[in-house]
Order: structure tokens, then C-alpha cells, then sequence
């Protein structure tokens, strides 16, 4: 199978690839022209990172011609979400990137914001929040004219095989949260409980968002999510992925080939 590119929709575009590393491939050039674009109009590019595969799929940015090609310097990174464990622990999203990316490209230390890991689950998602506010206030992160919601260039996410993105699970409240750019759960499916996530306000405000999908697991997910792209339909809190419509962005889903095999190609739902 080469790889699959359909339109989905306005702004929606599904990329599904046959091996793990046309995917990874693909991912890393397309992360590419988002910096090289952030960088040429705003100085800078903003990037917001999840857990779960996410690290490991962004690996070719690491290797020759990104390692030297992009400007690492005028990177921020930050976390959509993150467990509340110490960041040497090994279920911290912080460390899992700081071992797969920070520690192999020059990313400046001061450029990235991890969650402060000494406070209460509750504290650290005000504190996060907080953080987020003076990195918009100096316009290091665009701002939203809709609703003045910060803007990251990129909110890179992977789902989960219940449809779940970031720390958002299936029929959450902190789903429908309106309000709040960072909120905090206690109750999370899966291990550990407590983490910090980015609302949907702030994933839907993103000028890009990917959504990767890696396998066989993530195929009902996938189809849930995607089967209805090109249909208007309401904001359906069972699949928090398909929640994902940002207003002014951009969302592309990099689905790998087990996870794209409950979804038809070929049906009304997608343009070739
Ligand atoms: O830290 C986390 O747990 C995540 O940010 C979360 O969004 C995760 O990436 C997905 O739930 C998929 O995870 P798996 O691929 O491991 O199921």
C-alpha cells in the first residue's frame, strides 16, 4: 500500500502509510515546513507534545538532514499533557522526550517548559497555566483573535484506543470545560491517575494539530474518529478525538497501516 492522502474535509487531511517508517518519515519533513514557516513569519515555532508514541515517531528529526537543518534555537517546547510524576520518573512524558529529542538536538533549556513536578496535581495545572498566559502575554506563543487562547503553531497528539487525546478521556467533564486552557484529572484510565492536560479550547485553537495513530488497538479509535470528518455533526464527548476541529488550523492524522484498518477509503466519507 503506498501511502494514502485524503482530504477529509476543509483543513482535515488523513495521511496513512503503509510502514512505521514512511510515517516517521513523513511526520518529520511535515514538522519541518511548520518550523521553517513559524520561524520565517514569527521568530519562533511552538510546540506542545503528548506521551505515548509520540516521542519515538518523531525519531527522524534527530537524524541527518533535520538534525542540522532546522533552527532548533528558535524552538519552545511545552506538553499538551503530562502524568504528575517526578520528571526522573519513568512514566514522566518529560522524560521520555528529554531522552528521545532534548538530549539529541540543540533545543535551548530555557525554550522548554515542563511541568513544575514539586506541587499537587491541581497546583501544577494552575501553574502550567500560568506560564502558558506570560509566554502569550510576550507573544512567544501566537494568541487567537476568535478567543484569545493561545495559538501553538503545533499541538502534536497521539490517541488512544478508546479515542482518547492527551489526558482527555472518553465522556470526561474536563471535556466540555470552556473556560480553563489547563486543566487536571485524578481519575485517568490509564496508570498513572493524576496528570494535566490541555483543554480542548487550546487543542482546537492550535494553527496545527497531527494526530498520530499506531496500531492494530487504535483502528476502532480511528474509524470513530474519522468515519464522520466530512459531516457536520456536534461535538460528540464518547470520542474525544473526533472532538478535534480546530477553528483556524490545520489537523492532519498520520495513521499507520494496522490502525487504519477499520476505516474504508474509498467510501463517500473521503476524496481521493
Ligand atoms: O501521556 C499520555 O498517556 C498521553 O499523552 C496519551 O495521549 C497517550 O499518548 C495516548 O493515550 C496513547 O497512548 P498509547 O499509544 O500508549 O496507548
Amino acid at each position: 500500500m503506498a501511502t494514502t492522502v485524503c482530504e477529509a474535509k476543509k483543513n482535515t487531511e488523513l495521511r496513512v502509510f503503509e510502514f512505521s517508517d514512511e510515517l516517521a518519515t513523513d511526520l518529520a519533513e511535515y514538522v519541518a515546513q511548520l518550523s521553517e514557516i513559524s520561524v520565517k513569519e514569527r521568530g519562533c515555532f511552538t510546540i506542545a507534545l503528548s506521551g505515548g508514541p509520540i516521542v519515538g515517531v518523531m525519531r527522524k528529526l534527530c537524524e541527518a538532514p533535520y538534525q542540522k537543518m532546522l533552527d532548533w534555537s528558535k524552538w519552545y517546547v511545552l506538553w499538551a499533557d503530562e502524568r504528575a510524576v517526578a520528571k526522573t520518573h519513568a512514566e514522566s512524558n518529560y522524560k521520555m522526550t528529554k531522552e528521545g529529542l532534548l538530549s539529541k538536538v540543540p533545543i535551548l533549556n530555557s525554550h522548554v517548559y515542563s511541568i513544575n513536578d514539586t506541587l499537587t496535581v491541581e497546583e501544577a495545572a494552575a501553574d502550567y497555566e500560568f506560564t502558558i498566559r506570560q509566554l502569550v502575554k510576550a507573544r512567544t506563543i501566537s494568541v487567537s483573535e476568535i478567543n484569545d487562547c493561545p495559538k501553538f503553531d503545533l499541538i502534536l497528539l497521539s490517541v488512544g484506543p478508546t479515542g482518547s487525546i492527551a489526558s482527555l478521556h472518553p465522556n470526561h467533564p474536563a471535556l466540555e470545560l470552556t473556560d480553563e486552557w489547563v486543566t487536571f484529572i485524578t481519575n485517568s484510565p490509564e496508570p498513572p491517575p493524576e496528570r494535566i492536560t490541555f483543554t480542548m479550547l487550546v487543542i482546537n485553537s492550535a494553527s496545527n494539530v497531527v494526530i498520530v495513530a499506531t496500531g492494530e488497538d487504535k483502528a476502532r479509535a480511528v474509524q470513530q474518529s474519522v468515519s464522520q470528518l466530512s459531516e457536520n455533526v456536534g461535538p460528540d464527548v464518547s470520542v474525544p478525538a473526533k472532538m478535534v476541529t480546530p477553528t483556524e488550523g490545520k489537523l492532519v492524522w498520520f495513521v499507520d497501516k494496522e490502525a487504519s484498518k477499520e476505516i474504508e477509503l474509498e467510501s463517500d466519507n473521503f476524496e481521493l
